[in-house]
């Protein structure tokens, strides 16, 4: 039997708005991400890949299908048994860092326990730091740090508590191209060497190529799945993705 999907989704739809102005935005997506896999979403503007990624982290409701985080069922939870899942099991990276400024490096890190109200994992805490090359930088504000090292500190935050999955949102889109790859090859160590689960979200081919996967999705529907991606794979996929987006439109 091949291990259980870290985050899993059947049947999903979303609709936005009604009427006349009803916008679908997924139209009946099944994927799986596997966990210890590494997996970008890619597609056109307005493909669908923000609300998909909203779904599987539980931060918005679908109109139709499910969504399953190891065994349990999005869809059977009430507001507060969401909110602590989102907490405890799913963890974020966001393209503005999203750290708290007041905050050295390592409180940001560790406030997902203290907001948990669990004791920080010394040891975990330490193998993160040193994965993320963050223990000389752990007494700094985030002023004090570059682009890429306050983004290596938002990705130990969201590591911390070892969630199911980890979803990323245009992680690199504020950095410059070597602090992007720098996060990008962190992020599958991270994946590879800690045996963590990530879904980025990405426009960019070359980030997309970090990942062991890619899926394309046009339209509110899958649209490819690229295995052992490399940016000319992910362009040739995106490219062939453009008359059927036009046509759709
Ligand atoms: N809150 C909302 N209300 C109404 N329509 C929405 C809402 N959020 C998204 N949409 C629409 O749903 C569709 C899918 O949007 P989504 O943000 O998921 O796409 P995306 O692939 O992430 O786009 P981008 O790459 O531009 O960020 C788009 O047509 C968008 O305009």
């Amino acid at each position: 039997m091949s291990p259980l999907p870290a985050v899993r989704a059947t049947g999903l739809t979303k609709i936005y708005g009604r009427g006349d102005v009803a916008v679908h935005a997924l139209r009946g997506v099944d994927v799986a991400f596997d966990a210890g896999a590494f997996t970008a979403i890619m597609g056109p503007s307005g493909s669908g890949k923000s609300t998909l990624m909203h779904l599987l982290a539980g931060l918005d409701e679908p109109s139709g299908g499910r969504v399953l985080l190891g065994e349990t069922d999005l869809g059977g939870l009430d507001d507060r048994r969401l909110t602590l899942l989102r907490r405890e099991r799913v963890g974020f990276v966001f393209q503005s860092f999203n750290l708290l400024p007041m905050n050295t490096a390592e409180q940001n890190i560790t406030l997902p326990c203290e907001l948990a109200g669990r004791p920080v994992d010394r040891s975990w805490f330490g193998t993160l730091v040193d994965i993320l090359g963050l223990r000389e930088r752990l007494t700094h504000r985030p002023a004090e740090l570059s682009g890429g090292q306050q983004q290596r500190v938002a990705i130990a935050r969201a590591l911390v508590t070892r969630p199911d999955v980890v979803f990323a949102d245009e992680p690199t889109g504020n950095l410059d191209s070597a602090a992007g790859a720098e996060v990008l090859s962190f992020l599958r160590t991270c994946v590879r060497e800690l045996d963590q689960t990530v879904v980025m979200v990405t426009h960019d081919p070359t980030a997309a190529s970090y990942a062991e996967r890619v899926v394309l999705i046009a339209d509110g529907r899958l649209a490819g799945d690229i295995t052992d991606p490399t940016p000319e794979s992910v362009l040739t996929g995106l490219d062939a993705l453009r008359p059927a987006a036009a046509v759709a439109r």
